[in-house]
């Protein structure tokens, strides 16, 4: 069992992680129940699988709940899913006080924390993430949205939750290609400034997909630990810390947003073919080396993840895909910051990347018969 604080000067919040957590959750959450009861969102595919335990356990708690179930995947983080969401959390009287729960994936805990921002102007959550990309990633930090027309997470907000639970057992009912769409993410801690868990990474992958429990907690552990690390230095995106959590992300955000934000391509699957781009390009323009390109691409490739154009599915050509990415959150004064790399775990934040250099490099990654 470990506990990890996200040191926020003003709102402070740990995250629990330990194996059978989710059996002993009313212990857990006892504290933070109003009048008895808690209101829980989730989606289909958790409502099946989770919430019939958890249930009965708060029930054997004499703890009350109801459940909001999401359809599962990206089509979750909509307008209109947002609304049926506030409607129902309004029908069930929520008060600023509840700590409403966000039961599931990376797709529950966003448009749950946003929901949370904005009924009655603010009430409290608490993250309970049942994907590995959840775990390692979006349940900590408070970056809450939906997607828009225009793209991915483009109306949201900065909402911290109250605490967040996290069982690395939960993880037995995930599907491989979800559990790897979540490592990707786990290796962009590495790649960002940890060559060190880079080659963990490296060296533990078979030992983390055949379900090594010492090797699930240390992943989750240790990409907990680098991610309050950075919210806790910059959580607003400000001054440049955060946006290293985006790396991969400027590049997977348009394949996501090309492949029509769907399970043709997952975000963790995406982010690992941007990854690579960003790895690529470094190198196409001599920041980084080939080697390490390769290098940050054959991992990912050994997890069954996108690597390239073709992977992706996409075949878009890069004038496109520059299109998408003016839409992008880092975009300032016209100007798109991106995330490169001198190497392994030596990503930085450039503001001087010629989007025309971009689109013509993704024409040359395009899939043999289809270049520009
Ligand atoms: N806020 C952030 O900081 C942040 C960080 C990274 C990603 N994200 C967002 O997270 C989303 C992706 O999250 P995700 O990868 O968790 O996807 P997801 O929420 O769609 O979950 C993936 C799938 O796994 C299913 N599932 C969840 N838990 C399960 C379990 N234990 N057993 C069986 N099935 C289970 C879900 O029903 C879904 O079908 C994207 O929208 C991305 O933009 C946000
Ligand atoms: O927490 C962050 O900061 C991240 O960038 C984490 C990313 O993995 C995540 O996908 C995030 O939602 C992307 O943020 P966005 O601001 O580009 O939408
Ligand atoms: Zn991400």
């Amino acid at each position: 069992m470990s506990v990890i604080t996200v040191d926020l000067a003003d709102r402070p919040y740990e995250i629990h992680i330990e194996a059978g957590l989710l059996q002993n959750i009313a212990t857990y959450l006892a504290p933070f129940a109003r009048a008895g009861r808690f209101l829980v969102v989730s989606d289909e595919n958790v409502a099946k699988h989770i919430w019939p335990g958890f249930h009965r356990q708060l029930s054997d708690a004499n703890l009350a709940a109801e459940i909001f179930v999401l359809p599962a995947g990206e089509a979750g983080k909509s307008w209109l899913e947002l609304e049926k969401l506030t409607d129902w959390l309004l029908e069930h009287h929520v008060e600023r006080s509840d700590h409403i729960i966000a039961l599931g994936g990376g797709v529950v805990g966003d448009i749950t924390g946003f929901a949370a921002h904005i009924v009655k102007r603010g009430c409290s959550f608490i993250q309970i993430p049942t994907t590995l990309l959840a775990q390692v990633d979006s349940s900590v930090g408070g970056k809450t949205a939906i997607n828009s027309r225009a793209g991915k997470n483009l109306v949201g907000a900065f909402h911290q939750p109250s605490v967040v639970l996290i069982d690395p057992e939960v993880l037995e009912s995930l599907p491989r290609r979800q559990l790897a769409a979540g490592f990707a993410e786990v290796v962009k801690y590495g790649l960002i400034d940890d060559l060190e868990f880079f080659d963990w990474c490296e060296t533990s992958l078979d030992a983390f997909f055949a379900g090594d429990a010492s090797a699930r907690q240390h992943a989750i552990e240790h990409s907990v630990k680098a991610k309050a690390r950075i919210v806790a230095a910059d959580e607003r995106e400000l001054n440049g810390t955060r946006a290293l959590l985006n790396l991969g992300h400027t590049f997977g955000h348009a394949l996501e947003a090309d492949t029509g934000f769907s399970d043709r391509l997952f975000h963790g699957e995406a982010v690992a073919a941007g990854m690579v781009l960003a790895f690529r390009y470094s190198s196409k323009i001599g920041l980084c080396s080939a080697d390490d390109a390769n290098r940050a691409a054959q991992l990912l490739h050994n997890a069954g993840l996108p690597v390239t154009l073709a992977d992706a599915g996409v075949s878009a050509h890069g004038a496109k895909l520059v299109d998408y990415m003016m839409h992008d959150k880092k975009m300032a004064g016209g100007k798109l910051p991106f995330l490169l790399a001198h190497g392994i775990g030596k990503t930085f934040l450039s503001k001087d990347v010629d989007l025309a250099d971009v689109a013509a490099f993704l024409d040359s990654q395009l899939p043999a018969g289809l270049t520009a």
